[in-house]
């Protein structure tokens, strides 16, 4: 996250950090939402390379055993079946991970509340993106769960020339202020905003410019969970 400031912690509790294993040690990769007690939402190309992955809840600084995580390993991993890792501008980059056991409900795990299938948010709604991702471009990912106010962009000014043109979807929301981003590392996590006064995970960062991640009339993007109800509920009934 580029701009904002570190989150109090476990303020967003359904954010998760979802980490790899490399030898005997494990790496945060991207950020996700626990949207069930066994499953995760995050971004399809978290998780479209052939490796060992965890989910860590309750996480806030990433060196620090705060005694609130709770560490669980992915069973089983459920990618949306239109997704192409070459093309992420065609969309669809969502997946769930079902855990290996449920994670407990507390004051500092909770499950994301999902919006209405199909809700399209008005331009500048109010939103915040969280994550661990890198806090400047090409930078270090940040220790601190960090959040930064991300005002909805609407479809038609994120498409049109200058912006984003085509290369942005229906199927996603873009986000951003002048000085806060998304960036690496924030992949797969919520943006998390507001509709009548409670925060509902609206989408899940998908990709910024690769010129950089706070570049002009260059919005995160995210992929629109409204878009995907359906389809998540077709995964986890039958799985
Ligand atoms: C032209 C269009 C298809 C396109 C637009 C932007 C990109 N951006 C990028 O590739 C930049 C550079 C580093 C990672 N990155 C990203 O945008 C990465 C992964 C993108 C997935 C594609 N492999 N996503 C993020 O950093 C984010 F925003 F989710 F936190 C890539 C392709």
């Amino acid at each position: 996250v580029i701009g904002g400031s570190v989150a109090k912690p476990n303020s967003w509790p359904w954010q998760i950090s979802l980490q790899y294993q490399s030898g005997s040690s494990w790496y945060h990769t991207c950020g996700g939402s626990l949207v069930r007690t066994g499953w995760v939402m995050t971004a399809a190309h978290c998780v479209d390379s052939a490796r060992n992955f965890r989910v860590v809840l309750g996480e806030h600084d990433l060196y620090v055993n705060g005694g609130t995580e709770q560490v669980i390993s992915v069973n089983q991993i459920y990618i949306h079946p239109n997704w192409n890792s070459n093309n992420v501008a065609n969309g669809y980059d969502i997946a769930l991970l079902r855990l290996s056991s449920s994670a407990s409900l507390n004051s500092y795990v909770q499950l994301a509340s999902l919006p209405p299938a199909d809700q399209i948010l008005p331009h500048n709604n109010l939103c915040y993106i969280t994550g661990w991702g890198r806090t400047s471009t090409g930078g270090s990912l940040s220790d601190q769960l960090k959040e930064a106010y991300l005002p909805v962009v609407d479809h038609n000014t994120c498409s049109s020339g200058g912006w984003w043109g085509s290369t942005v979807k229906t199927t996603m929301v873009c986000a951003g202020g002048y000085a806060e981003a998304g960036c690496n590392g924030d992949s797969g996590g919520p943006l998390n905003c507001q509709v009548n006064g409670n925060y509902y995970v609206h989408g899940i960062a998908s990709f910024v410019s690769g010129l950089g991640c706070d570049t002009y009339q260059k919005p995160t993007v995210f992929t629109r969970v409204s878009a995907y109800i359906s389809w998540m509920d077709s995964v986890s009934v039958n799985h």
